[in-house]
């Protein structure tokens, strides 16, 4: 599709949207208003959605997505929150947008697919829409979305603290990891809610040579889902044979590292049947990044 005035580029482009995992989650308190402060550590992994942007044609402002997920009714969905939020920081009419994704990451897995898309949207649009706003007002603007928001703007693994908004970069060691999704769909607020969750975990203070080795640290979520979702349990058994295994955020996504990818394909050929997943690094710069680089 060409357009021949306004901002940005005339060409279709495509952007990475990667997942994060929680290589550790520690709940060390509770606000006022009910969220949890935590404490975690962000890697994101060389896999994940690719959202295409598509010029509309000329003095179309109209921002679309086509085709709408499935499930995702269009009004929730936050690519078009992220949009339309971004659109109304500006008091101009901008060129209109076909946007459309290629969805791989599970949805409600702990992978943080939607708050991914999110980020891929806003940076993707400042881009288009020439509108050369920082990395630190499109996180400001991010965490109205959701609280992972700002860490997939800002493109670095972190080491994230309140409700994951507090991020001070960090360099874990880029481990491959094997990813399964256990055949359950689980609701984060609803393992927030739970009595049994640990929520008074010390708060580490984290040394600035802090060099990620999360080892020593879990998820606290864990024991509660694991109560509840035979699957991640059985999932969790399994996978920790291997090596150490985790869930993400609050689950079902669980994963383990591995020093290679051939170790991580050789267990990934072993999976039990009916459990679904991948096998991706984990990286320290967000693949979105790595690609906006290269475009602009
Ligand atoms: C679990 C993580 O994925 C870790 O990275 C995130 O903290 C999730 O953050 P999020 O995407 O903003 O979570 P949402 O799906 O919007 O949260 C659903 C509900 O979980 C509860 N919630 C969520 C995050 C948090 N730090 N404390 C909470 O108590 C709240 O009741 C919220 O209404
Ligand atoms: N673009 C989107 N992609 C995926 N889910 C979306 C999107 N927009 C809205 N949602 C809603 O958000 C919910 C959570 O999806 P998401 O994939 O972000 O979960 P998650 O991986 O558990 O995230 P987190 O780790 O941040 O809790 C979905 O069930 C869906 O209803």
């Amino acid at each position: 599709m060409e357009r021949d005035n306004g901002p940005g580029p005339v060409n279709d482009f495509t952007l990475p949207s990667p997942a994060k995992l929680n290589l550790c989650l520690h709940i060390v308190g509770r606000r006022p208003d009910g969220y949890h402060e935590l404490q975690t550590l962000f890697q994101f992994l060389d896999y994940g959605d690719d959202i295409t942007f598509r010029p509309a044609e000329e003095d179309n402002h109209d921002i679309h997505l086509e085709p709408s997920i499935p499930g995702v009714a269009d009004k929730e969905n936050l690519i078009l929150r992220a949009a339309r939020l971004l659109a109304g920081t500006q008091n101009q009419k901008l060129p209109g947008v076909i946007l459309s994704v290629d969805k791989r990451l599970p949805m409600g897995g702990g992978l943080g697919g939607g708050s991914s898309n999110a980020a891929t949207v806003l940076l993707g649009l400042n881009h288009y829409w020439q509108l050369g706003m920082t990395l630190d007002q499109l996180a400001e603007l991010g965490l109205q979305l959701g609280a992972d928001v700002p860490v997939f703007v800002r493109g670095h693994a972190a080491w994230g603290e309140g409700v994951g908004e507090r991020l001070t970069p960090a360099n874990p060691p880029e481990n491959w990891f094997l990813v399964l999704k256990p055949a359950c769909d689980i609701n984060t607020g609803k393992i927030f809610s739970e009595q049994g969750l640990t929520r008074n975990t010390p708060r580490i203070k984290i040394a600035p040579a802090f060099e990620g080795d999360a080892s020593r640290y879990r998820n606290d979520c864990e024991d509660v889902v694991r109560k509840l979702y035979p699957e991640v349990n059985q999932g969790l058994k399994w996978l920790s044979q291997f090596g150490p295994a985790r869930l993400t955020g609050t689950g079902a996504c669980i994963f383990g590292r591995f020093p290679t990818e051939s170790a991580a394909r050789i267990i990934w050929e072993s999976k039990p049947s009916g459990i679904t997943g991948f096998v991706a690094q984990g990286v320290n710069i967000s693949p979105l990044h790595t690609k906006l680089t290269e475009l602009t």
